[in-house]
């Protein structure tokens, strides 16, 4: 996941991470980036993205998937709901959604939802206001109670990513243990590895 944070520098980490091998980028515009410059951001890890084969995803601000021609979206509870981001995206396209318990899952998987990002399974700093983390066990109770994939996520290191796949994890999303590494391609490498 991009990390547009003051500092950070999100079209090098992508490069880096595409260059590990990572398989989806989710574009995750913060709410000082306007729309323009989500936009163009979009425009260029799609690119990206495209000339490797790998998906590409924008969070919460689906007209800027659409406008750019995104393999989908992401919303969760402040979000449009799951019903109505379908609608917007289409049938075909990719639509992620966040739950955090079985019962949420379920719902947005009702609703249309074709991979759900579930946590956060360990501390993060990289979003506040989330709710205590729910480790692999509670990772492993939605993985449980749906089909489609789940895509673990908060406070993920390499280290302990593992622990999550064999909870049920199909994926793990990252932004720190990249965007914060010394070497963003040897961190990233390490998570493929
Ligand atoms: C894969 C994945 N999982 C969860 C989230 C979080 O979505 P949300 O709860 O809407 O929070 P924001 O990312 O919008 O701050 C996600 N983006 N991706
Ligand atoms: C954006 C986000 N959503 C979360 C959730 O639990 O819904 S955790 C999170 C932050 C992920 O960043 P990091 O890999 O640095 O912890
Ligand atoms: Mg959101």
């Amino acid at each position: 996941m991009t990390d547009t944070r003051p500092g950070r520098n999100p079209l090098d980490i992508v490069a880096a991470a595409l260059r590990a091998g990572f398989d989806v980028i989710q574009v995750r515009p913060e709410d000082h980036v306007t729309d323009r410059e989500a936009y163009e951001l979009t425009v260029r890890v799609l690119a990206m993205c495209r000339e490797l084969g790998r998906t590409c995803l924008v969070n919460d601000r689906l007209h800027i998937a659409l406008a750019a021609g995104a393999d989908g979206g992401h919303v969760g509870a402040d979000d449009l709901p799951v019903a109505a981001a379908r609608r917007i995206l289409g049938p075909d396209a990719i639509l992620g959604a966040t739950a955090r318990d079985p019962q949420t899952a379920r719902r947005a998987v009702a609703d249309g939802a074709s991979y759900l990002g579930v946590g956060p399974a360990f501390a993060t700093t990289t979003k506040s206001g989330l709710p205590d983390a729910i480790g692999p066990a509670g990772i492993r109770a939605v993985a449980q109670a749906v089909s489609v994939p789940v895509v673990a996520i908060g406070g993920v290191t390499a280290d302990r990513a593992g622990e999550l796949y064999a909870a049920g994890a199909h994926a793990v999303a990252v932004v720190g243990a990249v965007s914060g590494a010394a070497d963003p391609f040897a961190a990233a490498a390490e998570f493929v590895r």
